[in-house]
């Protein structure tokens, strides 16, 4: 087939093509690609790559086993993968149907679904257990009461889950009923609603106006479990764009300090809108490098949530076939993790409490960091974190790691319902 480029290619294929091609080409993070794009209708692209990057190998296989682009050399590759994957794992159909490029993969419509053994093809992420929708509480800007009540008028039913069993509140969750909430069983704060009210909750006034906060279930706990009593000083090493921050304060109940630092520039400015207005009076940002800022003499509390490979992230666009990122960023990750989580540990004289969390799965950035800090500032322990959690509790570390596996938190999508968390808490050793 011979292609004369007379009709275009419909706008949004051609750009989720040049992210794709750029992503693999650059090594970049597709995400990141997505927002450099200009005019560009964002959730349409995230729509598309996603439909690839879910369901990569099938894709890979089927365009194999077709020839389709050794047959077609003049199909550009990541223009034809994108289509395949909106036609096998998308809609099923493709617009333009003038263009050459879609002609020629429509063409093929039959023998790619009997490549993937049959259609229609279902996304491999979407048969996964869905994500309930979160939805966060901010008590600086609307009271806990408050927020039941319109969500009485809009017609939603609170389920009382009724048990402190783990396990039979998880199953409450996926029991629930489309026009009912529950409240989660360790953050009081914390709504969970059915997946299907996704986009309504992410369009609604109270989500613009701050009140409510888009939020996943098991970085809530992240705050909760460093519990900061109304009026202590508390340090947020590393802050943009302040979810964690906003919890801290209305768990302080907007009183006291929360030094709240981000290095980069454009982070601290999304933190800085945030903190405004979401209301966090008690919340001080300050740009800077958290190694390198002078310690507050009067910290008492600090969270560590530093960057990591976000392997945990369940809505992220992952190209890479087994996942992992490259051994040398997981290395230098984990360099900066026990840089940060060291200095909290050594720095602050009055802290008594330090949360270490992340979106990881990986034990490098994980249960490594944790023994190798612990063995840098023996001045402090590690907390069971189940029973932070009252034993309401499932997932662990792993135990290999000697007196620190079992003491360290994950919560994992397919288990908790939420995104891939690691959490331990760690207390000063009192040497009376
Ligand atoms: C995982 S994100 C934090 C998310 C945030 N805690 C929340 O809940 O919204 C990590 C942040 O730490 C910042 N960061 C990394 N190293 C830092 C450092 N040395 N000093 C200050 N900020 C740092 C990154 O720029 C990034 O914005």
């Amino acid at each position: 087939m011979v292609f004369n480029h007379s009709v275009k290619v419909p706008t949004q294929y051609r750009k989720a093509a040049a992210v794709l091609r750029k992503a693999i080409s650059e090594k970049k993070s597709v995400r990141g690609l997505i927002y450099e794009q200009t005019h560009a209708k964002v959730p349409n692209l995230l729509a598309l790559m996603s439909k690839y990057s879910d369901n990569k190998d099938a894709i890979e296989e089927a365009i194999e086993k077709t020839k389709l682009l050794v047959d077609n050399p003049r199909l550009d590759p990541s223009l034809g993968r994108i289509l395949v994957a909106e036609l096998l794992f998308g809609a099923g159909k493709l617009t333009g149907q003038n263009a050459k490029p879609v002609a020629c993969v429509l063409s093929y419509k039959d023998k790619l679904q009997e490549a993937i053994g049959g259609a229609p093809a279902k996304s491999s992420k979407s048969a996964r257990v869905s994500k309930p929708r979160y939805v966060r509480i901010n008590t600086n800007a609307i009271s806990i009461n408050e927020a039941h009540e319109i969500l009485s008028q809009e017609g939603f039913k609170r389920k009382d889950v009724g048990t402190e069993n783990y396990d039979e509140f998880l199953q409450a969750i996926q029991a629930m009923d489309e026009d009912e909430y529950i409240v989660d069983i360790h953050v009081p704060s914390l709504l969970i609603f059915c997946p299907k009210w996704r986009n309504y909750w992410a369009k609604h006034d109270l989500v613009a106006e701050k009140k409510f906060m888009l939020q996943d279930r098991a970085t809530c706990i992240v705050s909760e479990l460093l519990n900061p009593k109304p009026g202590s000083v508390v340090l947020d090493m590393c802050a943009a764009p302040g979810m964690k921050t906003i919890h801290l304060s209305n768990l302080m109940q907007n009183s006291g300090k929360i030094y709240a630092v981000e290095q980069n520039e454009h982070r601290f400015q999304l933190l800085r809108n945030m903190v405004l207005e979401a209301q966090a009076s008690c919340v001080e940002p300050i740009k800077g490098d958290v190694l390198a800022i002078d310690p507050q003499p009067d910290v008492e509390y600090i969270l560590v949530d530093p960057s990591c490979s976000g392997s945990g992230m369940q809505n992220r666009l992952s190209l890479s076939k087994d996942d992992r990122v490259d051994e040398d960023r997981l290395r230098r990750l984990a360099g900066l993790q026990i840089k940060i989580l060291s200095h909290a540990m050594s720095s602050f004289p009055n802290v008594k409490r330090i949360v270490y969390s992340t979106c990881s799965l990986y034990e490098e950035e994980n249960e490594q960091v944790v023994k190798r800090c612990l063995g840098l500032c023996p001045q402090f322990k590690l907390l069971s974190g189940k029973k932070c959690l009252e034993r309401k509790w499932n997932n662990f570390g792993n135990t290999q790691y000697k007196g620190i596996g079992k003491n360290c938190l994950y919560s994992l999508p397919d288990k908790d319902l939420t995104d891939g968390i690691f959490m331990a808490v760690f207390e000063r050793i009192n040497d009376e």
